[in-house]
């Protein structure tokens, strides 16, 4: 075993490391959003704009060894000062914040903290070990889905931040819909997380008095604005010293927030403690707490510049890129096989339509009337696949996106690794539901019986099914209601369909501008991919002398589709590169939509 001998000055510097206290520092945050008011149809340039100060002046320090709890009634601005530390907030930010006297940036925040939202957003097939295994350690093997109860899913979301390692925690509401045990329980292992070196910011809406004893420091904020932030063993005599004393058997905290509080059940109680609010603000702004806050944080302020050590402990995946995608890959399989009804729809949703049409139109023949009944199969065969690849997307894809959403702003991989790691694990189930779907069409009902023939026509079902899940996604990306992506999605397909496929109307008889759309969707290449393919060199019998017998699939494709089977080539290139282009306006859409800050 290799003995490694430190000398005496690098054990200094590491102790000296060890010893120096972190520091996140809030200098005069304000935090405003923009809403838009009156009714929605005015449209955005007509609706006045109203600002909100959400958040105003707020002055604080948090230092490593400690547990802080940010406490408030609902609306006072907690969540909001959590997202404008780590850089998830909507609106505009001005004031500082410093980490280790070091002005924060995105990247920082993203290396050093974790956040952990209010709500739990697990992939609900994969087990306890697996969703943390996928963050590379150990878990239990009972299946998030039914196995685990609400407060142990809080766990297992904290775990999944805590497993980050990060210096700086930050957790909304870690404790709701946990019992007063364990929540108690909770707040103890964070404070001895805490007493270990890290940063601990947690918000808390009704925080016992077990819990109190656990904090060292708490500040309460009301209306975006502070009226105390100090040590626990501050808060009575600083309150008590301004004329309002905790009765005793109360719990102080409860009692502080109420005193803080609006009261509007009647407009002079709203006046009393609208006062009352306005004088502890401006008392604790006045207070030696918060100028000994102010000084401590100025002088972080001008050390700034002087570089201190941004603690070593930077958080880091530590993953190849491809390492990256096949985690992601491997837990969307793991939480898709899970489940047999997402897993069989997956499968079987296409291939199960094929009954339905084999019922409907039986074996194809080569009479006249197969004409017609062809060109119903071309159509069914050119709108069913997107349709189906849209159904799976939006009952598959918004967990994972949501999943995606929440990883990403940890900064853990990007919006390409992600949509590419989806669409490479759709791909053997789309080409598993295609083989089966045109095997079984394609044969039973007679189709122009060549392997390479069939080949294209299975190719094309397997595009057209990839363009539909992938238009989806875009969708969306574009969209946070799944419906919204639904509607929109089977809105365009169905115009696409009906205007450009040529096998309800003749594209050459469109009015212009319609003809001129059609260029536009995938329908038009595919339809005549799946015509020129099927009726090509084709023989019909013609039962009759009459006039209208076409004899052969060459003379049909001149009369409606002329130059469809030269366009082969350039179609199937189209269609192909379609799925591509769709994928790649779902990055952009992903990109400009944002990032979504989902609670
Ligand atoms: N992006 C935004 N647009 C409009 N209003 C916002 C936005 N973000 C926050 N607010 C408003 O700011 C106020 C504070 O919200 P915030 O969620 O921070 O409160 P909170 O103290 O965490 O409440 P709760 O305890 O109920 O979670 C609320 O009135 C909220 O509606």
């Amino acid at each position: 075993m290799d003995v490694v001998v430190f000398s005496k000055n690098q054990v200094d510097v590491v102790q000296q490391e060890l010893d120096e206290t972190r520091t996140l520092s809030l200098h005069h945050v304000s935090y405003v959003v923009k809403q838009g008011a009156g009714p929605w149809w005015k449209g955005a340039c007509l609706r006045p704009v109203i600002s909100k100060t959400v958040l105003n002046q707020i002055t604080m320090q948090l230092k490593s060894g400690q547990i802080t709890a940010l406490l408030g009634n609902s609306g006072s601005g907690k969540t909001s000062l959590l997202d404008v530390i780590s850089y998830r907030s909507s609106g505009s930010v001005t004031g500082k914040v410093y980490y280790n006297n070091h002005e924060v940036t995105k990247a920082i925040i993203q290396d050093h903290a974790s956040y952990v939202m209010q709500a739990d957003r697990l992939l609900p097939n994969l087990t306890v070990r697996e969703t943390l295994l996928m963050l590379l350690t150990h878990g239990s093997e009972v299946k998030i889905i039914r196995g685990i109860s609400g407060g142990e899913r809080r766990r297992v979301t904290i775990a999944i931040q805590l497993l980050q390692n990060p210096d700086i925690v930050l957790l909304d509401e870690p404790t709701s819909g946990l019992d007063s045990h364990t929540a108690r329980h909770l707040v103890k292992s964070l404070a001895d997380m805490a007493h270990n070196g890290k940063i601990v910011l947690l918000t808390i809406h009704q925080p016992s008095s077990d819990i109190f004893k656990l904090l060292d420091q708490v500040a309460i904020l009301t209306s975006g604005e502070l009226t105390f932030c100090g040590g626990t063993n501050e808060l009575v005599p600083y309150f008590s010293k301004l004329g309002y004393p905790c009765p005793h058997y109360m719990n102080p905290l409860d009692h502080y927030i109420d005193l803080s509080s609006i009261d509007r059940r009647d407009p002079s109680l709203e006046v009393k403690t609208t006062e009352r609010q306005q004088h502890f603000i401006r008392s604790f702004i006045a207070s030696s707490i918060n100028i000994e806050t102010e000084r401590t944080v100025l002088e972080d302020t001008l050390q700034s510049s002087n570089g201190k050590q941004l603690w070593s402990n930077k958080r880091t995946l530590g993953l190849s890129y491809l390492r990256v995608i096949y985690t992601i890959i491997s837990r969307m399989n793991v939480n898709l096989f899970r489940d047999r009804k997402d897993y069989c729809s997956r499968i079987f949703f296409l291939p199960l339509y094929m009954l339905f049409i084999l019922i409907f139109l039986g074996r194809l023949g080569n009479k006249q009337s197969s004409i017609q009944d062809r060109v119903g199969l071309m159509y069914q065969s050119a709108t069913v696949p997107p349709f189906i690849g849209l159904l799976n997307a939006v009952a598959l894809f918004p967990v994972q996106r949501n999943i995606f959403y929440r990883e990403c702003r940890d900064g853990l991989y990007s919006i390409a690794t992600f949509l590419i790691a989806y669409t490479v694990h759709i791909f053997p189930f789309l080409v598993l539901s295609t083989i089966i779907f045109s095997s079984i069409i394609y044969w039973v009902t007679g189709l122009y019986p060549t392997a390479e023939r069939f080949g294209l026509y299975t190719a094309t079902i397997f595009f057209l099914q990839l363009w539909g899940e992938t238009l989806t996604v875009l969708f969306l990306g574009i969209f946070l209601d799944p419906n919204l992506a639904n509607s929109t999605t089977a809105l365009i397909q169905t115009a696409a369909a009906v205007i450009a496929s040529g096998l309800l109307k003749n594209v050459a008889t469109l009015v212009k501008p319609l003809e001129w759309l059609s260029w536009g969707f995938i329908h038009k290449y595919s339809g005549e991919i799946l015509i020129a393919n099927e009726f090509q060199d084709l023989e019909f019998s013609c039962e009759s002398l009459a006039a209208t017998c076409i004899p052969n699939g060459t003379i049909y494709l001149d009369l409606y589709y002329p130059e469809s089977p030269d366009h082969m080539k350039r179609n199937f290139a189209v269609i192909s590169s379609y799925c591509l282009w769709t994928l790649i306006f779902a990055m952009v859409a992903f990109k400009i939509r944002g990032i979504r800050n989902l609670y």
